[in-house]
């Protein structure tokens, strides 16, 4: 059995935008729907479970998709908080042993072939699997945060070797990812994504190599891109 996990709980600050970014559209669709769309393409992902904020009046109400059911959750102050309230939300009949497809709301550019490659890798592995994109840039460590206006700068230069950026989804079995994320909170521990999680656990998760363009939108930029990237693959589909 294999299920996704929606962290969609954010208020997309960095964004600023009108409206939680996870609602902000692409070709008349919501990113979160785009998220969604992208999971459902693999026919072996059975259902998912979407964590939303407490105070989401956007929220569309869908309760299947693709044939599969969607279900809600009120997430957490943190992501780690909302996606351990959607694994703790899910259904009876989903056991430790099925796998769990995190995937953030706002990387609506998911393809299939990454997903159907991630599935396969964590299928058959205990320690699960991330998509990831090897650093093929040079690394510069800033005096100051990207915030900090005209005068940041150079500090040193970083080692790239073996460096990679982790994507979602991540996947892992449910009862691994569950008491992962517990230990996590019980530590104390920040955790940004599910992998940090794990590997606090002794967990190697396989790193899959997955698409550049699988981006997470995180202010206006991003969604520009996206946006983009999106009409050419619905451009590519106009001419099969
Ligand atoms: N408490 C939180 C925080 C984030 N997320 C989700 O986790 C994903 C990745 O997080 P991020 O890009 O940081 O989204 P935001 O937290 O909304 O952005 P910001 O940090 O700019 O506020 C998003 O789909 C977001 O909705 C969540 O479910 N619950
Ligand atoms: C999970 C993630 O997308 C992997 O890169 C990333 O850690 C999310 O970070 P955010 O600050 O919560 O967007």
């Amino acid at each position: 059995m294999i299920w996704a996990v929606i962290p969609a709980a954010g208020r997309g600050t960095r964004f600023g935008g009108p409206l939680p970014k996870q609602y902000m559209e692409i070709a008349g669709r919501p990113l979160l729907g785009h998220a969604l769309d992208a999971l459902f393409a693999d026919p072996r992902v059975d259902g998912a479970m979407v964590a939303l904020a407490a105070d989401d009046d956007r929220w569309p109400g869908w309760t299947s998709l693709h044939g599969r059911p969607v279900l809600s959750c009120v997430g957490g102050g943190e992501r780690a908080d909302s996606v351990l309230a959607a694994l703790q939300a899910l259904p009876a009949d989903v056991g430790d042993d099925a796998l769990i497809l995190v995937h953030d709301a706002a990387r609506p550019n998911l393809h299939a072939l990454d997903l159907q490659r991630l599935i396969d890798a964590a299928s058959a592995d205990a320690d699960g699997a991330i998509l990831a994109a090897p650093v093929r840039d040079t690394l510069k460590r800033a005096d100051a945060g990207a915030d900090a206006g005209a005068d940041v700068r150079i500090l040193a230069t970083q080692p790239r070797d073996h460096l990679w950026r982790a994507l979602t989804p991540q996947a892992f079995r449910r009862g691994d990812l569950t008491a992962a994320l517990l230990r996590a909170r019980a530590d104390d521990v920040a955790v940004t994504d599910e992998a940090m999680a794990m590997e606090r656990t002794g967990a190697r998760p396989r790193l899959v190599e997955g698409r550049e363009d699988n981006l997470k939108v995180t202010t206006p930029a991003d969604l520009a891109l996206a946006e983009f990237l999106l009409s050419r693959r619905g451009q590519a589909r106009g001419k099969r």
